[in-house]
């Protein structure tokens, strides 16, 4: 079996080519290829499988479609079947599809340029950009309440955000560089039912944040592209704004994130680094 291994911002992937759509992924299977030491390594993996091989993804691009969603006409040919590295299923990954765009293009299965991927959160535009960089129309952000998350005995206060996956983004004065996130923070099961996705951050300037996450079913990243999202729009309520472009400063390097009055968009690079082959036993 093909793998290709990429990283946007440090939130590193194996990809799957599934042209076929005959890989039936295993959560130990997923969780065995992410090891760092038994196995390639990795926060997530992506599998390629096309659109119309997949009735789980052809149903989305239907309901996106169905709801009005500009999806190309000859757009939206592959999905992005992302696992996070513990093997669980996640609705959106948004350094993944960065990266999951970069990979498309390299193989030749999609044109430079602009075009629709499928993901479990809705059928989301990618752009890829001269310098490198890809940019992703993430979709309308919807905050939904407020929580707290408990690093020890320490309570954070933050915003329940709905970025296509579940987030809690905790803005603190503390810096956020002297947190311990070697554990899992504490959070309300009554709220996230299905786990959480949480970030600390630190609103250091003009649309500046430096943010950190422990993601939910990998622990803490690097980065987190769609808790950048999150992020933006917990210091734009915190700075009474709505719009406007963030920097987002994260431990794998700089995000941006333009929030806009219908939707979002994250700008940053997709890098892959290597290829080769999994030994069949390796996915059994
Ligand atoms: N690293 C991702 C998010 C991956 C999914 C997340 N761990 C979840 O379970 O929701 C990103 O870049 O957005």
């Amino acid at each position: 079996m093909r793998f290709v291994k990429g990283h946007g911002t440090q939130n590193d992937f194996v990809i799957l080519p599934d042209p076929d759509g005959s890989l039936d992924l295993h959560v130990s299977a997923v969780a065995g290829l992410c090891d760092r030491r038994t196995g390639i390594g990795a926060d997530g993996v992506l599998r390629a499988v096309p659109t119309k091989l997949s009735p789980e993804a052809v149903e989305i691009a239907d309901r996106a479609r169905e709801a009005g969603a500009p999806v190309s006409p000859g757009g939206a040919e592959w999905f992005m079947d992302y696992r996070n590295a513990d093997g669980s299923m996640a609705e959106m990954c948004g350094n993944g599809l960065r990266v999951f765009a970069r990979y498309l293009v390299d193989a030749g299965l999609a044109d430079p340029g602009e075009f629709d991927v499928v993901t479990r959160a809705g059928v989301r535009r990618v752009r890829l950009g001269t310098e490198g960089d890809v940019t992703i129309d993430m979709g309308m952000p919807r905050v939904l309440g407020e929580s707290r998350a408990t690093l020890g005995v320490d309570e954070y206060d933050g915003l329940v955000i709905d970025v296509g996956n579940p987030h809690l983004a905790c803005v603190t004065g503390e810096p956020v560089g002297r947190l311990d996130l070697s554990a899992q923070p504490g959070f309300d099961p009554a709220v996230f039912p299905q786990g959480v996705n949480i970030e600390l951050l630190n609103a250091v300037g003009e649309r500046r944040v430096v943010m950190r996450v422990y993601e939910r079913g990998c622990g803490e990243t690097p980065s987190c592209g769609t808790g950048t999202v999150a992020a933006a729009v917990a210091a734009a309520r915190l700075a009474g704004e709505s719009v406007g472009t963030w920097t987002v400063e994260v431990p794998g390097g700089l995000l941006t994130v333009t929030l806009e009055e219908n939707t979002s968009l994250l700008t940053g690079p997709a890098v892959l680094v290597a290829a080769g082959d999994i030994p069949p036993a390796h996915l059994a």
